[in-house]
């Protein structure tokens, strides 16, 4: 069913608030959350050689960066990078190589073509996200990447596993106002705990 009005402004209410409350937490508390959540996200079993993917935390975002150094050495850390066909590429990426700015300012691994991964190929992807909520349902900026680079999620199972990442209270009171498209997280880790999509 397409969203009237009202469905549409829920979510952009929604977002409004949940990014104005991201961006206020103060520095000191976004040291701990990182470790929080890289405790929560280690919880995850990966082989060697998975390729997982995070993302370059922007807008308040919970970073990851405590994560990502401490996934054992074998893994392949990846940034998504968007694509002009709307949907992401996956970037291996280490830290210290180089970086430029995509459309929404966001930094993106400079990395010939040939070296860019389609989603399906990754074991595990960290989201980000604006709001979750009990049912692992996200809500992202808006701009439907993750929901049309993995919309083939809604027709099979993991891999890949799709794993939000969030500040605990940015998970919504009741359920989320969802649309045909979103695609479901198989949990969401926070700072403090996970959820896994109920069954
Ligand atoms: N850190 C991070 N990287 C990410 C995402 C994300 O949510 N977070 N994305 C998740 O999809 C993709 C990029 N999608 C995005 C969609 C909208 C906006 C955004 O800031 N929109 C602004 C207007 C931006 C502009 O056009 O200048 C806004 O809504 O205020 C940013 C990223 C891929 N990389
Ligand atoms: N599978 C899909 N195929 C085509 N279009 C899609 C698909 N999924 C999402 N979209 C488009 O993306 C737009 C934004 O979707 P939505 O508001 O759910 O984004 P979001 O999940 O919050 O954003 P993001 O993933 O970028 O953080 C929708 O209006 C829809 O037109």
């Amino acid at each position: 069913m397409r969203s009237g009005a009202g469905v549409t402004s829920a979510r952009g209410t929604i977002r409004r608030i949940m990014r104005e409350r991201r961006r206020a937490v103060p520095p000191a508390a976004r040291i701990g959350a990182a470790d929080g959540l890289a405790a929560e996200l280690l919880a995850h079993p990966l082989a060697p050689g998975a390729r997982v993917a995070g993302y370059w935390a922007a807008d308040g975002e919970i970073a990851l960066h405590a994560w990502q150094l401490r996934l054992p050495r074998e893994v392949v850390y990846c940034l998504p990078v968007v694509h002009e066909d709307g949907r992401l590429r996956f970037a291996p990426w280490r830290a210290g190589e180089a970086v430029e700015a995509n459309r929404y300012g966001i930094p993106e691994p400079v990395v010939a073509p040939e070296a860019l991964l389609d989603p399906s190929a990754l074991d595990l992807i960290v989201v980000p996200l604006v709001g979750f909520d009990a049912r692992c349902h996200r809500l992202g900026m808006g701009g439907g990447w993750y929901d049309r680079s993995f919309a083939f999620r809604h027709l099979q199972p993991a891999p890949p596993r799709l794993v939000g990442a969030a500040f605990a209270f940015q998970q919504v009171a009741g359920e989320l106002p969802s649309e045909d498209w979103d695609v479901q997280l198989d949990a969401v880790c926070t700072d403090q705990s996970t959820l896994t999509r109920p069954t």
